[in-house]
């Protein structure tokens, strides 16, 4: 394979630019028009107005598209074309970050979108297997202007001997991976390589594992398969979405500008911790409070927990109805609960069980009294009468309360906080902890971390939510939409009393306003139409998302996992990680261990093996943490050297801060663009970080450190999956000692360098 190459200080080629410039200002002229005629119609479909419902829906999806259309349009304009491929057959295909069609041409293409079939062997041909294809050329481009290219010939016979024949486009790549970083990631369309290729465009049925060590790219095939997914499985994927799972909210800042940028924008972005609709987790606790709850035995905790709000009381309880005290006895209650848990009915389902069986009881007692015939025969009630009996029961507040203390409705964040505010509960619910794990989970209420999130899922299952109530919500907001359209809501107008169905069943009973507020139940109606799938999906606990793709899932404990399977019913996910890095105490070691409860054996393994990220020099030094971790690991290849040895310093313990300050200060002065990230022990970063600041004002620091200042500093946690052009990773052994699974953490710290690394050692 031979190789031209444009870079700066290289002999370009200036005749070739000249009409490269003149297709690639054709294709931004096409683009503006696309964007101009999509504007268009939106301002159209918007300002237009009336009809029946079917227009109405019919407008909102054209909203919906048009708006999108704009939004995708607008997203390209960096690096629209990219790449032109030229064929044996001497035909020509330009390929970019979207399909640009020639509408007077019989649909010619004029750029073909990256995840057209047809645009594969630019990732794919070697000079080996050419494809097909004679020459490949990437273009580089700032704003619309063409300002490099590079060009390899396929051609086995003209093969440059020493060149990387495995690697596609190698200055374009290699300029990209020497590029300074922003602190926000970008996307690799241009220069996917073929091992990364494959994983993005597998199959979409099917748990796929992807493993590779670090910088091998698995963030950036994450993102790309799902742009990938949802181009080519539109139908199936756009109403039920694709939800993307990231370690934390600064990893999640860290990769939101790929997805908008390759033009897509169907999939939802999420941490574990925000995976409970209502509840945004940000309370902190130890690694091993999350540990505990993390692990699988929580589900009989949780399950424990719900029974143990089933009460059956040692003494009879007294129940005061009209003057008159009825009994309850603990026999009684018992008999009700067993027969409520018997139907198998989540816990708040089964109390209209539970009250059944009270209310029985007590008629029978009641009945029994005032129907006594003084002449010892038969009892004098009809059953007609006792049937009254019941039904005044039930309405009785002594009644309910007796029932609301036996088996009370709960909802799953209620259930968790009294559990954790209550030593009694939780020991009567987890006696398969030792007393140690039991205190881990003693706390008082006051916000929710992640590891309580799959916790109160768990929860919400045990307990059920009446899914009669909210379908009657929903079919009353339908009825109440077709009345209005048929001008019945003018018959109500003014003052009118309104019946109102009474509603036993628990369901929410509509108030008079409802009633007659029908424009704002039409804007309520119209605005959940307008809502995208992602949004839909996000305030959805039962959502069943159409692919699920979790990154840094090592990281996930197992009842995290619970909680992801109950998302993805299908069973369509891809599962990105490391199980060398694993740094929470209740992560996986092993892919087969965290899958086997839901797939058995049934998931594909797909490495990868290439690290473009970290350099040879640096890779070496964190191949000795990962021998230490387990021998039979093999490190990625690094794609690239540096040129920078890893500096060693040592210093002592008294000096460590001043050390810092001065190593920080002139690592961040060498700098010329590009981001210092400086990772510590999490036990000083709030010292150490305040030493920073002092003297390196711009230095960020704290739960969310903005990741564009020029010097980040982090804790290994808050590091994972991140990168910065320098790193300077402070108290090394440190940073081992402060947790069981310290030398993957070490391991990671040492890993986040794309070109300088410096240890200080105390
Ligand atoms: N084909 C490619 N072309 C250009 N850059 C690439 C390519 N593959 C990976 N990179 C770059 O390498 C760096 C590391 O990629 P990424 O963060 O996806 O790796 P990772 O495997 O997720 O790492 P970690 O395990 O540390 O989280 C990123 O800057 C990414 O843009």
């Amino acid at each position: 394979m031979s190789r031209h190459s444009g870079g700066p200080g290289e002999p370009q080629l200036p005749d070739e630019i000249g009409p490269e410039q003149e297709y690639v200002s054709m294709l931004y002229d096409r683009l503006d028009r696309m964007r101009e005629q999509a504007a268009e119609r939106l301002t159209e479909a918007l300002r237009s107005t009336g009809g029946t419902q079917q227009d109405r829906s019919q407008r909102d999806s054209s909203v919906r598209m048009y708006a999108d259309q704009v939004e995708r349009f607008s997203a390209v304009e960096n690096g629209l074309a990219f790449g032109r491929l030229d064929t044996d057959d001497a035909a020509r295909h330009y390929i970019g970050r979207i399909g640009i069609f020639d509408t007077s041409d019989d649909y010619d293409p004029l750029l073909m979108d990256w995840r057209a079939p047809a645009a594969r062997p630019f990732y794919l041909a070697t000079a080996a297997n050419p494809q097909g294809v004679r020459r490949r050329r990437h273009l580089r481009t700032r704003q619309r202007k063409v300002t490099g290219i590079d060009d390899e010939v396929l051609d086995l016979a003209t093969a440059t001997p020493g060149g990387h024949e495995e690697l596609t486009g190698e200055a374009s790549l290699l300029a990209a991976l020497n590029a300074g970083r922003t602190g926000r990631m970008r996307d690799i369309v241009e220069t996917i390589q073929a091992e990364q290729d494959r994983v993005i465009r597998a199959d979409l049925p099917g748990v796929l594992v992807v493993q590779g060590g670090p910088g091998t790219g698995k963030t950036a095939v994450a993102l790309h398969r799902a742009a990938y997914l949802l181009y080519t499985h539109r139908r199936e994927l756009a109403t039920r979405g694709v939800l993307l799972v990231g370690p934390n909210a600064t990893f999640l800042r860290y990769i939101s500008q790929v997805l908008p940028a390759l033009a897509e924008t169907g999939v939802l972005l999420r941490t574990p911790g925000d995976l409970f609709p209502g509840v945004s987790a940000r309370r902190a606790e130890s690694a091993r409070a999350a540990a505990v709850k993390g692990r699988s035995v929580m589900t009989e905790v949780l399950a424990a927990a719900v029974r143990d709000r089933q009460w059956v009381p040692d003494e009879p309880l007294e129940i005061e109805v009209e003057r008159e005290v009825i009994r309850l006895d603990p026999e009684t209650c018992r008999q009700a609960r067993d027969r409520a848990r018997r139907s198998g009915r989540p816990h708040n389902l089964a109390r209209p069980l539970f009250d059944l069986e009270i209310v029985h009881a007590l008629a029978a007692q009641v009945a029994e009294r005032i129907g006594a015939d003084p002449l010892g025969g038969e009892n004098l009630l009809a059953e007609a009468d006792v049937a009254e009996i019941r039904r005044e029961l039930r309405e009785e507040p002594e009644v309910q309360a007796a029932l609301d203390r036996l088996w009370p409705v709960l909802t799953p964040q209620r259930l968790l906080a009294d559990l954790y505010a209550d030593t009694d509960r939780i020991a009567a619910a987890a006696p398969q902890l030792t007393a140690d794990e039991r205190a881990l989970l003693h706390r008082q209420p006051g916000g929710w971390t992640p590891a309580d999130v799959p916790l109160l899922d768990e929860a919400a299952e045990l307990l059920g939510e009446d899914e009669r109530a909210a379908a009657a919500r929903v079919e009353r907001l339908r009825v109440l939409q077709r009345e209005y359209a048929e001008g019945v809501l003018e018959i109500w107008q003014g003052s009118r009393s309104i019946d109102v169905e009474d509603e036993d069943d628990g369901g929410e009973i509509l108030g008079v306003t409802d009633l007659i507020d029908a424009d704002r139940l039409l804007d309520r109606q119209a605005e959940e139409d307008r809502l995208t799938t992602a949004q839909r999906a996000a305030a959805d606990r039962k959502w069943a998302f159409g692919h699920v793709i979790v990154d840094e899932a090592q990281e996930l404990s197992p009842m995290a996992w619970r909680l992801l399977m109950r998302r993805c019913p299908s069973r369509s996910m891809t599962i990105v990680g490391d199980v060398a890095q694993t740094g929470a105490l209740a992560g996986t070691p092993s892919w087969g261990d965290a899958l086997e409860p839901y797939v058995a054996q049934r998931w594909r393994l797909e490495e990868l093996t290439v690290s473009y990220r970290t350099p040879a020099e640096i890779m070496a030094k964190a191949a000795e943490v990962l021998a230490d971790i387990d021998p039979d690991l093999s490190p990625p290849r690094s794609v690239r050297q540096s040129g920078h040895p890893p500096v060693d310093r040592r210093v002592s313990a008294d000096r460590l801060a001043a050390e810092l300050v001065a190593t920080a200060t002139r690592a961040a002065a060498d700098l010329d663009e590009g981001r210092l990230g400086i990772i510590l022990p999490a036990g000083r970063l709030t010292e150490l970080g305040a030493a920073l600041v002092a003297e390196l004002p711009e230095a960020a620091v704290g739960d969310r450190p903005e990741l564009e200042s020029r010097v980040v500093v982090l804790t290994v946690a808050q590091a994972k999956g991140l990168e910065f052009d320098s790193v300077l990773v402070v108290d090394p052994d440190g940073i081992v000692a402060e947790s069981p699974r310290g030398r993957s953490d070490l391991y990671v710290a040492l890993t986040r360098a794309t070109q300088r690394l410096t240890t200080l050692q105390v």
